[in-house]
């Protein structure tokens, strides 16, 4: 249990910046987070009042904080460390030396470019050695690192690298399958397309029969 101990304990840890980053400055983290709401509400306030919104109209009033609250306790709440989620694994006392793929993992994540939602759905399979992961860890690390302005290959590349990290494997793949609210509800205005964007480590990388597999699996 020690050794179980000390790899949840790595899981926990601040190895934030083990994997690709998002562009945030060093003092990103200098305001709590009631602060950040407070700032971000009467900025959002004077957007709103510039856009000629009446701020005074009893349905719209209470918009910046709502906004504000939003950004900082939900849809980015991934930017923060400290909402990282503890990650249990436990010993493969099994011997599962096989794939294992969670499929359709729902997620929302938005585009750094112009902070409309991404959304769509992880596949992600790995190759256990000595550790196997939670199941609903899975889930709980696709939503952790969807949860900050992105963009989908980060996204994806973040999701393989933690896995790597914490499972002490060398066998991951993660398919992505998204729509982007920047194509379909402005711009291009195109609805119905979708992006697709991979890592293949490995076994995955190596063998192109699941490469194909896994991506046969998202659909395309
Ligand atoms: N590679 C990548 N591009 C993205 C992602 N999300 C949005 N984009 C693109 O980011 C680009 C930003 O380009 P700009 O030309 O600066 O922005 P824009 O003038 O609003 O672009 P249009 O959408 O073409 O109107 C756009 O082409 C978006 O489609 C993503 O996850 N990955
Ligand atoms: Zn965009």
């Amino acid at each position: 249990m020690d050794n179980l101990n000390g790899v949840a304990a790595i899981a926990k840890g601040n190895n934030h910046h083990a994997v690709v980053k998002n562009p945030l400055r060093d003092d990103a983290f200098d305001h709590d987070d009631h602060i950040k709401i407070e700032l971000i509400a009467k900025k959002f306030a004077e957007i709103m009042d510039i856009l000629g919104l009446d701020l005074s109209n009893d349905s719209v009033r209470e918009t910046p904080v709502r906004v504000a609250r939003m950004y900082v306790n939900e849809v980015f709440k991934g930017i923060n460390p400290k909402n990282k989620p503890g990650i249990t694994v436990f010993k493969n006392e099994y011997n599962y030396h096989h794939p294992l793929v969670e499929l359709n993992i729902p997620f929302t994540s938005f585009c750094e470019h112009h902070f409309l939602p991404i959304q769509g759905v992880a596949n992600v399979a790995y190759l256990p050695k000595e550790y196997v992961i939670g199941l609903s860890k899975i889930h709980r690390l696709v939503d952790f690192y969807a949860r900050r302005p992105q963009v989908q290959e980060r996204l994806t590349m973040q999701i393989a690298q933690e896995l790597l990290i914490t499972l002490q494997t060398e066998d991951v793949g993660v398919v992505l399958k998204a729509t982007h609210g920047c194509i379909s509800c402005r711009g291009v205005e195109d609805l119905g397309s979708s992006t697709v964007t991979s890592v293949f480590r490995g076994l995955f990388e190596k063998n192109h029969t699941i490469t194909s597999w896994l991506l046969g699996l998202s659909g395309v």
